[in-house]
């Protein structure tokens, strides 16, 4: 595992959502790592809610047939050559991380929970920059279709919140620019 380099600014200030990878495989051990440390993230009452489905080496070509039947439903029509260029968005980070977080019935504990495991994949996406690994937490509408979560071993009342792909990447994207302080800030009177 690579040493690390950045501070906790630098991360945050200079980290990109990837979405074009290079095919290069991810370290098992890396995604462990960066897991075990993300999991420090705030969340009420310690309920630590999430746990994941993680895709990585060779269970990334079983992943791709799920993902083929939703990202590209009309693939049995299409070429090896088509179908291949439409899954180039899949098919080249070198890991996946579904996050799992349960449905509280409770609306407050729900939004809790929900809030929580953001702030866990930031952790995530965050330790994975330090590495030089890139990320993109993605939501397709398919995220929700029950045959797809039945394929990952979803539970009723469990709802995956974020499709977060990992892997290497040539080019960092230009930064989108964000509001400034001053921007958002109301000071209580
Ligand atoms: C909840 C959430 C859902 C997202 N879903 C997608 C997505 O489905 N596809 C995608 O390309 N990017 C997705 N993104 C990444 C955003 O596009 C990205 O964060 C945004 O463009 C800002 O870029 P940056 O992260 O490089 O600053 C998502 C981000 C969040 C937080």
């Amino acid at each position: 595992m690579t040493e690390q380099s950045l501070s906790v600014k630098e991360a945050i200030r200079n980290r990109r959502s990837i979405k074009l990878f290079n095919g290069q495989p991810v370290d098992q051990e890396d995604l462990m790592n960066i897991i075990d440390t993300a999991v420090w993230a705030p969340n009420h009452g310690n309920r630590q809610p999430w746990r994941l489905v993680v895709s990585i080496g060779t269970a990334m070509d079983s992943l791709m047939s799920v993902i083929r039947d939703f990202a590209v439903p009309n693939w049995k029509e299409l070429t090896e050559e088509e179908i291949n260029k439409k899954m180039l968005k899949f098919t080249t980070p070198g890991a996946y991380a579904f996050v799992i977080v349960p449905q509280d019935v409770r609306q407050k504990e729900r939004y809790e929970d929900f809030a929580a495991a953001s702030g866990f994949i930031q952790n995530m996406q965050l330790l994975a920059w330090d590495l030089g690994i890139g990320a993109c937490w993605k939501t397709p509408n398919w995220l929700d279709n029950p045959k797809f979560r039945e394929a990952l071993g979803v539970k009723p009342e469990e709802r995956i919140i974020s499709m977060l792909q990992f892997g290497y990447f040539d080019d960092i994207p230009k930064e989108k620019p964000r509001k400034s302080a001053e921007e958002i800030v109301t000071f209580f009177k």
